[in-house]
């Protein structure tokens, strides 16, 4: 057992945070999507489910028992009372999921989380070092209209809504990787993972 470092990378929607953690990955790094795991645990872990249903309706979820995502989104972006809500219902359930995942990848030099709602969800306290992946809004909002057609301009502009600005997660990142259309996060990464490979402080 190495006891690895915990590395967050965090950033807001359509930053590059899965775009930055396959690079990880490719490293061989083991990478935990916390976006990822908390859907799966929406049907996985039963009682989740039975909050979700009793917090947001039996419409929640399809007949075939997958969580009717449309839905959800439609209930809890739009609303911050409702994002608040279903965070205080996932939250925990992904915090246990990860505490799990940790335990079973200690044989690494470091780990990595990827979630979108690090300092948001106090998460980053349990964590060694965040880096926080940046890009100017209006670059992430065009991103996210090329990669999820399904979602409208305004659809977007309310899940950023519900997430902290830009400036916040900087202050309290240890890092900021700048994934703008100035700058590589490339040789960033690759950096970072020499000096996580020596043991290095970042
Ligand atoms: C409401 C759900 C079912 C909608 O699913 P959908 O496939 O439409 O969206 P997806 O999960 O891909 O999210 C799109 C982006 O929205 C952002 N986002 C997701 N959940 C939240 C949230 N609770 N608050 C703010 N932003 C969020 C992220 O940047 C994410 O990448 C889903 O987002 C969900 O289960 N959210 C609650 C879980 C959660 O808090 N996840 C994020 C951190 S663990
Ligand atoms: N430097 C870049 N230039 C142009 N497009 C990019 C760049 N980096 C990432 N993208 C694209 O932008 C989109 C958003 O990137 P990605 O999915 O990695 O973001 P994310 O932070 O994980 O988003 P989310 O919070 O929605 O999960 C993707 O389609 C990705 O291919």
């Amino acid at each position: 057992m190495k006891n690895p470092k915990l590395i967050g990378v965090t950033g807001g929607i359509g930053a590059g945070k899965s775009t930055v953690c396959k690079i990880f990955s490719t490293l061989g790094v083991p990478v935990y999507d916390a976006d990822s795991r908390a859907k799966s645990l929406l049907h996985t872990d039963m009682e989740l489910k039975h909050k979700i249903i009793e917090a947001f309706g039996e419409e929640s979820y399809n007949e075939d028992g997958m969580p009717n995502r449309a839905y959800l989104a439609g209930q809890v972006f739009s609303d911050e009372g409702k994002t608040k809500r279903i965070n205080s219902l996932v939250h925990p359930a992904v915090g246990r999921d990860f505490k799990n995942w940790v335990d079973q990848n200690n044989d690494h030099k470091y780990l990595i989380k990827e979630a979108a709602l690090l300092f948001e969800a106090g998460s980053y306290k349990s964590l060694d070092y965040v880096i926080h992946v940046s890009v100017p809004k209006n670059e992430r909002l065009n991103r996210v209209l090329i990669r999820d057609p399904e979602r409208s301009k305004e659809q977007v502009l309310d899940i950023m809504d519900r997430q902290w600005g830009e400036g916040k997660k900087k202050k309290l990142a240890d890092l900021v990787v700048y994934n703008d259309n100035k700058n590589s996060i490339l040789q960033p990464v690759i950096n970072l993972h020499d000096q996580l490979t020596l043991g290095k402080e970042i």
